[in-house]
């Protein structure tokens, strides 16, 4: 019985299922067409001309695919993907050491790029540039500047806060791509990929109810799908029905429309406490008691997308939709 939870093989299968969940091609990434469209053109003509591709920043949301479509644009080109993020490389020494050991063509995937240190980013710039390194030999009046080459090579780069980067590293990719929420059918389709790579069965219903409740988002989609996944196989008979997943859902407070008790407790804070805004984000925060940066970044966006907020220069507002969502009358301003 007992091992049934703590299994080590289990939390293995978790794991290489985790692993393969990520698609490998452009072919099998669903949805983002405008992105995958570009890329797949800007992806060939390197390719057919021996080059490295230019420099791509993905931006948008957590768990949108930025990560999992780097590892695809360099599986697609046949290279080394070389990964590290803007926090963990925190001397310019560490990022010399990751260019010169980079092969001709390589992609070099920076998560986080917008916390990159400052003194770190600009070793960047003449990499971008001319794959050239700019080293400091000496000390004093008699130091000198020595520039290295580098093998030409792809830089990706990912950031949820795209207003964070500086202007000249924005400057510097000659692809910008934004990727978007994900529509229902997308996220369905998700889910039952999911599923089968995972060898349970849901029926389309399901799938769809699940994708429904994802806020957009494909990570959350295969999260919900594990956790209706556990339900369907201690309740049910292991197959995923859409009693089972309206069920499940209720039972870990994900909403039709995917909100979760925080998202309810800040737009029923604005409703109740702030007669529907306009109200600052940090008073929002403090008043149910989160962080400002995880309001902005992980809350807000999604009732922004759905029009459950706006967001104006005097604060956020509520929308007459999420307080019919609520059930609460759209309190009057006066
Ligand atoms: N287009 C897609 N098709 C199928 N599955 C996807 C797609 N995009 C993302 N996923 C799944 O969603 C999960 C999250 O994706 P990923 O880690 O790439 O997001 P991210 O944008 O890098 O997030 P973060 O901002 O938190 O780093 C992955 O495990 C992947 O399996
Ligand atoms: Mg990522």
């Amino acid at each position: 019985m007992d091992d049934r939870i703590i299994s080590a093989h289990l939390m293995m299968e978790d794991q290489v299922a985790e692993f393969s969940l990520r698609p490998r091609y452009l072919a099998e990434y669903i949805g983002q067409a405008q992105a995958k469209e570009n890329l797949k053109i800007y992806i060939e003509a390197a390719k057919m001309r021996r080059e490295a591709l230019d420099h791509v920043l993905l931006y948008g949301p957590p768990g949108l695919g930025k990560t999992t479509l780097s590892n695809i644009i360099a599986n697609e080109l046949g290279v080394n993907l070389r990964t590290t993020s803007g926090p963990a490389i925190e001397r310019p020494g560490d990022l010399a050491a990751i260019l010169t050991n980079l092969q001709e063509n390589d992609v070099l995937f920076i998560d986080e790029i917008h916390r990159l240190h400052r003194t770190v980013e600009e070793v960047l710039y003449p990499a971008m540039e001319d794959y050239a390194l700019d080293i400091i030999i000496g000390k004093g009046p008699s130091a000198r500047s020595v520039r290295l080459d580098l093998p030409p090579f792809t830089l990706i780069g990912a950031t949820t806060r795209v207003g964070l980067l500086s202007a000249p590293l924005r400057d510097r990719f000659g692809v910008v791509s934004r990727l978007e929420y994900y529509t229902v059918d997308e996220l369905s389709y998700i889910v039952s990929r999911t599923a089968d790579l995972l060898q349970v069965s849901i029926v389309g219903e399901a799938a769809r109810e699940i994708g429904m409740r994802s806020r957009g988002t494909p990570r959350i989609a295969n999260r919900l799908l594990k956790r209706v996944r556990d339900f369907a196989q201690v309740k049910g008979d292991g197959i995923i029905t859409q009693e089972i997943t309206q069920q499940a859902l209720m039972s870990i407070q994900v909403d039709p429309l995917g909100l979760d008790e925080i998202d309810h407790k800040m737009l029923r804070a604005i409703i109740l406490s702030f007669q529907g805004g306009p109200v600052g984000l940090d008073t929002i925060a403090a008043s149910i008691g989160e962080e400002s940066q995880t309001i902005e970044d992980v809350y807000e966006p999604y009732l922004l997308q759905i029009g459950f907020l706006q967001r104006t220069p005097r604060g956020r507002m509520i929308t007459p939709s999420a307080c019919k969502h609520l059930g609460l009358p759209m309190p009057s301003r006066s």
